[in-house]
């Protein structure tokens, strides 16, 4: 038997708890305000011919939390990052904002709003800051309309042109960028493609001190809104700037914590120190 309609509709916004204004301002405020999406990997495996390089790792990062992943060479670092953006043949579990990544081919992982830099940036050298980033924003869009100059710059450019801090340099060529300014510009054509997590690749290598220190301030205003993982070999970077460590050794997570924690494990000192070494400069960085 159905319920009998109510003959009046109960009021929703009244004389009782809720004020309509605040409930205005809730309905207006930007969605990110309300959207706190992580990463969450489980039991990630990943094995090439019968060797495996991953072999079942569980990393959850959460938006605000600027991680760093660390680890002698051949540890796992790209691997992972490989399998998360859909270039390594991965098993296991690799959500990012409620999606499942495993499986899904490289572009539709990019939709999924993940992005990723390489150790060289990959900017087009002849075309400038600007259309570098207009190309970005407009990936499906024809080439001819994007080149085409336009009227006025979309918002999403110009805060990411203000974010890297490349507003200056808008037009000129992207190939006479210093190195440090084309690792942000292409950090910046994450930002317009609303990539919100974010995967680096050793952001620093090669930059002078300054350009580093640049880099780290520009890693943690992005991480205060997006999820941003850095793979990174610079110890001196990552304590200046990481909030959290992922230390991986021969395709396993051998620790995790903050800085101070991951450097007091015996653990990461046998692994940087001792015979198991093989980390670059490793007795060095490690202390
Ligand atoms: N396509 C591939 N085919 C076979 N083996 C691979 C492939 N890619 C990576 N490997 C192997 O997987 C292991 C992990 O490599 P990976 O590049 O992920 O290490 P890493 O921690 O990023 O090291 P580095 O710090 O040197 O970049 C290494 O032993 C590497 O030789």
């Amino acid at each position: 038997m159905t319920e009998p309609m109510p003959t009046t509709a109960a009021p929703l916004i009244g004389e009782g708890s809720l004020d309509p204004d605040a409930l205005e301002t809730v309905i207006a405020a930007d969605e990110t305000r309300f959207r706190h999406d992580y990463l969450e990997i489980r039991g990630l495996r990943v094995v090439f011919d019968g060797f495996v390089a991953v072999a079942g790792v569980d990393l959850t990062v959460t938006q605000g939390d600027l991680r760093f992943l660390i680890g002698p060479n051949g540890a796992g670092k790209t691997t992972i990052v490989d399998a998360i953006t859909g270039l390594a043949p991965a098993t296991g579990s690799i959500r990012f904002g409620g999606v499942e990544l495993v499986g899904k081919a490289s572009h539709k992982v990019a939709r999924a709003g993940v992005g990723r830099t390489f150790q060289t940036a990959s900017v087009f050298d002849e075309l400038t800051v600007l259309q570098n980033l207009d190309i970005a924003a407009g990936a499906g869009r024809k080439a001819r309309v994007m080149l085409r100059r336009r009227k006025g710059i979309p918002d999403a450019v110009e805060a990411a042109l203000e974010t890297v801090g490349l507003a200056h340099a808008r037009d000129l060529p992207a190939g006479v960028l210093a190195h440090g300014q084309k690792q942000w510009l292409e950090i910046g054509m994450l930002l317009v493609q609303d990539a919100r997590l974010l995967l680096l690749d050793e952001p620093v290598a090669g930059m002078s001190q300054a350009e580093r220190e640049e880099t780290g301030q520009l890693l943690q205003r992005i991480g205060a809104q997006r999820t941003v993982v850095v793979v990174e070999h610079d110890m001196e970077f990552l304590r200046s700037f990481a909030s959290s460590v992922t230390v991986l050794h021969q395709g396993s997570v051998l620790s995790e914590g903050t800085v101070a924690q991951v450097q007091a494990d015996p653990k990461v000192v046998e692994v940087y120190l001792g015979r198991g070494a093989g980390a670059r400069g490793s007795s060095k960085e490690a202390s």
